[in-house]
């Protein structure tokens, strides 16, 4: 599905080039469920946010299904961004002024598609996720892991082929976080959905499929 090669990202830092990506070469097949682990700094979040196409490599290619995701345009990357890709960030990014329901629409809303399919799917979703009954809570009216299962929903609305998550049971206690790692695991075996998950829970990364470790912005195993 994912053709990672030869990929570098440096940033120009007070005259020196720093290197946070250094040659990273990665093979990703659909279906897979992928833990990115390495101690902070590494260089993780960096090569998630690329693989989503929110930042641009400075040298090497990402191919998603044959196809080089920098040579696209940016109407096709936000396109890309929009159908293919689910992201779940710790910090969720939930619009505090609207309730579950309506974040969960949101993506889909963008897609200018019909309303009561939107709202119907949004409430499949949030059903699945466990927060049938906190539809019409807004994000301050839920709590940590009930945000966070909201913008999990959020990412999975339009059924992407790829889950983009980083750190999603960072700031949950154990219990939340290992439920929710257990509904990622659900929904990547009944829809096959590929999910790479940057974590620091080692009995989270146990579970996936593989273990991509990084250090100093290198790929040490996988
Ligand atoms: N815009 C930027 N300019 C300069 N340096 C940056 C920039 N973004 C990230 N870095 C540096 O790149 C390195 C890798 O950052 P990244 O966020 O990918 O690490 P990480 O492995 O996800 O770490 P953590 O586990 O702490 O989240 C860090 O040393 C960071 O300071």
């Amino acid at each position: 599905m994912i053709d990672v090669v030869g990929l570098y990202k440096t940033f120009p830092m007070g005259g020196r080039e720093l290197v946070v990506l250094n040659n990273i070469n990665l093979h990703i097949a659909r279906g897979e469920l992928i833990a990115i682990i390495g101690a902070s700094g590494a260089g993780k979040s960096t090569l998630l946010q690329i693989l989503g196409t929110l930042d641009r490599p400075t040298k090497g290619t990402v191919s998603f299904e044959g196809q080089n995701l920098f040579q696209l345009t940016e109407q096709q990357q936000a396109e890309f961004r929009n159908r293919r890709v689910g992201f779940v960030f710790q910090f969720h990014h939930l619009l505090p002024e609207f309730t579950a329901l309506e974040n969960a629409c949101l993506p889909a809303m963008i897609q200018k598609r019909e309303m009561a399919d939107v709202i119907g799917e949004a409430t499949k979703l949030l059903g699945e996720v466990g927060l049938a009954d906190r539809l019409h809570h807004k994000p301050g009216e839920l709590s940590g892991g009930e945000q966070q299962r909201v913008s999990v929903a959020r990412a999975l609305m339009q059924q992407p082929d790829l889950v983009l998550a980083d750190e999603p049971t960072g700031n949950l206690d154990s219990h939340t976080g290992d439920a929710l790692f257990t509904l990622l695991r659900q929904l990547n075996r009944s829809r096959g959905t590929t999910f790479v998950i940057v974590t620091h829970n080692d009995k989270l990364s146990a579970q996936a499929d593989r273990i991509i470790s990084m250090q100093d912005g290198m790929i040490i195993s996988s």
